[in-house]
């Protein structure tokens, strides 16, 4: 589903944020990267949405080469993945209702069923009383499911998030982590990059270290547990 080959990324100062790195994540599986700060693991999220285009290298999606998609195409690539920033980017003079129902409205969906779906998802995320307020009136766990409620509602194939439990309690980030795995039951391909050792340790899933734009190693979900 996802295919690195060789990929570099330099970006214009020169900096090597990724240096040749292959990476295969299959349909259906659930991956952490991790790795100090700067290693690069913002760099390659923004590479599988075509935010960035490699310097060398393939990045195919779906057996599509991202950097051959043309700017037309690449908001088709992005309606298969739904993507949680780590500051959210939700828009602050719409309600809870309005930041979610936002990614049907762009796929063309009726009125009706964009009502039925986003207050499914909402309730989901426990956050149905909370549908007309506007995003700063909630806490950072509240907008961070907002975030993911607007990532998920149309069930995409991939879901990108980063650093999604930064400054969140415990009981929000087990929240968190409850809603990833319930999307990957689903059949949602998972990509989280965090720095979070507690979501990790607590999750036994495959992990992927970056340090300074390499892989340096990658453990299968049993080994992650003991190891990191
Ligand atoms: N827009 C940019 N312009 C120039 N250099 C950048 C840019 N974004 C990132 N970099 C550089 O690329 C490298 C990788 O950055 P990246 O944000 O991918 O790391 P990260 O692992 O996500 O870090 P963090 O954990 O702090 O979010 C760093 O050396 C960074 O300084």
């Amino acid at each position: 589903m996802i295919q690195l080959h060789n990929v570099s990324l330099a970006y214009q100062n020169d900096a090597s944020a990724l240096n040749g790195i292959t990476l295969h994540i299959e349909k259906g599986e659930f991956v952490f990267m991790t790795g100090p700060s700067g290693a690069g693991k913002t760099t390659l999220l923004r590479l599988l949405y075509g935010a960035l285009t490699p310097t060398r290298g393939q990045v195919l999606i779906d057996g599509q080469n991202v950097s051959r998609l043309t700017s037309s195409q690449i908001p088709y690539l992005r309606r298969s993945i739904g993507v949680v920033f780590q500051d959210f980017k939700l828009l602050p003079s719409r309600t809870v209702f309005e930041n979610v129902a936002i990614t049907l409205e762009v796929l063309g969906w009726g009125r009706a069923d964009i009502g039925k779906k986003v207050m499914h998802i909402l309730r989901q995320m426990g956050l149905e009383s909370k549908i007309h307020l506007t995003p700063q009136r909630l806490s950072g766990g509240e907008q961070q499911r907002v975030a993911l409620a607007r990532a998920l509602v149309n069930d995409p194939k991939i879901l990108l998030a980063d650093e999604p439990t930064g400054n969140l309690d415990d009981v929000n980030k087990n929240q968190i982590l409850n809603i990833f795995k319930e999307a990957n039951i689903r059949g949602t391909t998972v990509v989280v990059a965090t720095h979070d050792r507690r979501l990790i340790e607590n999750s036994h899933k495959r992990l992927v270290i970056l340090n300074k734009g390499d892989i340096v190693e990658q453990l299968e979900k049993e080994e992650s547990l003991k190891s990191v």
